[in-house]
């Protein structure tokens, strides 16, 4: 049965999509020459992607060579002066193959000669054969376990080279991986293209890695084989090409990954949701283990982590088949084990049989999250389970004795409000409302001086909002979303404001900033778990704390800000607890420690 075709996943917004259209259109030289080259004669298209279309060049005085930059035949890829990857000059990837001489490396094509020539930036590299999709695609969607398995020893070697070079492709994909040439001698080979995406995850001048940062609105690569870091917005390094690459075999081998059919605007977020709820177990059910042993082992690598590559490639050699009849080369494979030598093979096998913790993958649990900072002793009182009707004799006797509503959250319809005497403020107001925000109120109270400091949302939509007077902000803005609205935020900031709380209804959000805050930077760490790498990280660095938290049944989201004044004691804690964590918190206030934020929402357990 011939299989229907299928068209590979889309890369580009509808808007780049636009401009590309224009872009293409554009007339195509019939011959070429640029930067020194030979002559060409542009003939039949070869593919077109994102960023660029690749043509055969065959030069217009013939020769017998092969391959290299005398070769008869080469691709031409032609990149629009007006295209996305062109903005200020020259598209990017030519600065990415021309400052690590990335192709030199066996498995990335060599790059002979760049130029421009009327509007297109042109790049003359080998011509290569067919991608692993065409050849997926052509096979009538399928792809043996032996071919696979050559694949990932191939793909992870040449991973590793491009990864000691300093760079991370990011875009990792079967249609980025190239055959060579049919009934040449390389056809059998793998290579690995499109650079266009490639970032630096190692400093070229210090040698240091890349700072950690997650930006969440910011997503580059294709949605069905991106990691999960890649979609939540974190700065790419070595991890997330490896996560490619199992979703990128997976898909060979099993012709379907779980998160395939997803449509509409919140795609991204549904298939990112998707792949953190499907274990390692579950995703390579039916596929001999090295599979679901090597995609456990690279959705739970650190940031900064080196991988295991000889480890790896040691987990999918057995399944290659005779060395002699490989339907993959894996000859360059073979080459980087020999060189690393025993020693450092060694320590690179693969602790498999006592994983260590796992930092994705484990049950989603709903629970409280709070977090605690160190402060003079002080008076802080907390009351939870709280009915509507209860929250007035509460805050009544707190206010009689002295305190303010410092935080609060929801936990099943039922409220948890935290007081405290250490607030600063001199007044405050509260209202109970069957809105997910009372704007009518807010409004109402701005005009009457005082602002948000903070608030909580049942999962039915009601609401507690709490303003204050005394509070050091000079102006307010809220903002409730569907989504985590971080491109609001990001305006936001730039206009001077910080946010100051954040709380959740069900799956929505609200976010409340405010200009004067006391902070001089601010940053969020989104995830579809407590994110605990990145809180550590953020407080390892710069001296970051969280200020606000709040979660949805799928995600949390924690504000981490750098005060202008910083406290002699910058201790912070968080807990994360099924009950409501009341022993907990009297063993903190012994140590001085007091709840400083709480929420009710997903982490992982
Ligand atoms: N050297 C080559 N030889 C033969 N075909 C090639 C070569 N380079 C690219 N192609 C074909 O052209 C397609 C697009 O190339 P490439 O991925 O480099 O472009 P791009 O515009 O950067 O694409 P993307 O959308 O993936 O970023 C490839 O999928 C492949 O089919």
């Amino acid at each position: 049965m011939k299989a229907k075709a299928e068209a590979p996943p889309e890369r580009l917004t509808a808007g780049e999509k636009a401009k590309e259209e224009e872009a293409s259109t554009a007339p195509l030289p019939e011959k070429c020459q640029v930067g020194g080259s030979p002559v060409y004669i542009v003939e039949r298209k070869l593919g077109k992607g994102g960023f660029g279309q690749v043509y055969v060049g065959r030069r217009a005085s013939p020769t017998t060579a092969k391959s290299g930059a005398d070769a008869n035949y080469v691709a031409l890829k032609f990149e629009h002066r007006s295209s996305k990857g062109c903005n200020y000059g020259p598209p990017y990837e030519w600065s990415v193959y021309s400052c690590s001489s990335l192709g030199g490396i066996a498995g990335i094509p060599r790059v002979h000669y760049k130029g421009r020539q009327g509007d297109y930036y042109v790049m003359v590299m080998d011509m290569l054969g067919p991608s692993l999709w065409d050849v997926w695609n052509s096979q009538g969607q399928v792809m043996s376990q032996e071919m696979v398995a050559c694949i990932a020893v191939e793909a992870l070697s040449i991973l590793e080279k491009l990864h000691l070079k300093g760079y991370v492709h990011g875009d990792v994909k079967p249609e980025n991986f190239l055959l060579g040439q049919a009934n040449t001698p390389n056809e059998k080979r793998l290579y690995l293209v499109d650079l266009g995406l490639a970032t630096r995850w190692r400093d070229s001048v210090c040698g240091t890695h890349v700072e950690y940062d997650q930006r969440p609105d910011v997503f580059r690569g294709t949605v069905r084989y991106a990691s999960v870091h890649a979609h939540l917005g974190r700065t790419a390094s070595r991890r997330d090409d490896l996560e490619s690459l199992a979703y990128t075999l997976l898909f060979l081998l099993k012709g379907r990954l779980p998160w395939q059919g997803y449509q509409g605007d919140n795609k991204g977020f549904l298939v990112c949701k998707k792949k953190m709820a499907t274990s390692a177990e579950l995703l390579c059910r039916y596929t001999p283990q090295a599979f679901r042993q090597f995609t456990e082992a690279v959705v739970n690598l650190k940031f900064d982590e080196e991988p295991k590559y000889a480890a790896y490639v040691a987990l999918f050699e057995p399944l290659c088949g005779s060395t002699l009849s490989r339907p993959i080369l894996t000859d360059t494979a073979a080459k980087v084990g020999q060189k690393r030598g025993r020693e450092s093979l060694e320590d690179e096998t693969l602790d498999l049989a006592a994983p260590k913790k796992k930092i994705r993958l484990g049950l989603p649990a709903t629970q409280w999250i709070t977090v605690y900072n160190a402060h003079r002793p002080m008076k802080q009182r907390y009351h939870y389970n709280v009915a509507n009707t209860r929250v007035e004799q509460h805050v009544e006797k707190g206010n009689d004795d002295g305190l303010y509503i410092s935080s609060v959250a929801c936990c099943q319809e039922l409220w948890a409000l935290i007081m405290d005497a250490g607030t600063g403020f001199t007044a405050q107001v509260y209202e109970l409302s069957n809105q997910f925000l009372p704007k009518e109120w807010i409004m109402e109270k701005w005009e009457e001086g005082y602002y948000i400091t903070a608030m909580a949302g049942s999962t039915n939509g009601s609401s507690l909002v709490v303003m204050s007077k005394g509070t050091p902000y000079t102006q307010q803005s809220y903002k409730v979303s569907d989504s985590f609205p971080f491109k609001w935020i990001n305006k936001k900031w730039k206009e001077g404001f910080y946010v100051t709380s954040m709380s959740t209804s069900h799956t929505r959000w609200a976010v409340v900033m405010s200009r004067n805050a006391g902070f001089i930077d601010q940053c969020v760490e989104l995830d579809f778990q407590y994110p605990s790498e990145g809180i550590h990280r953020r407080w390892d660095a710069a001296g970051f704390r969280i200020t606000a938290c709040a979660a949805t049944p799928d995600q949390a989201a924690f504000v981490l800000s750098v005060p202008r004044r910083r406290p002699m004691d910058e201790t912070q804690e968080t807990l994360r607890t099924s009950a409501f964590p009341s022993t907990h918190v009297k063993d903190k206030w012994a140590k001085n420690l007091y709840i400083a934020g709480v929420a009710y929402g997903r982490t992982v357990s």
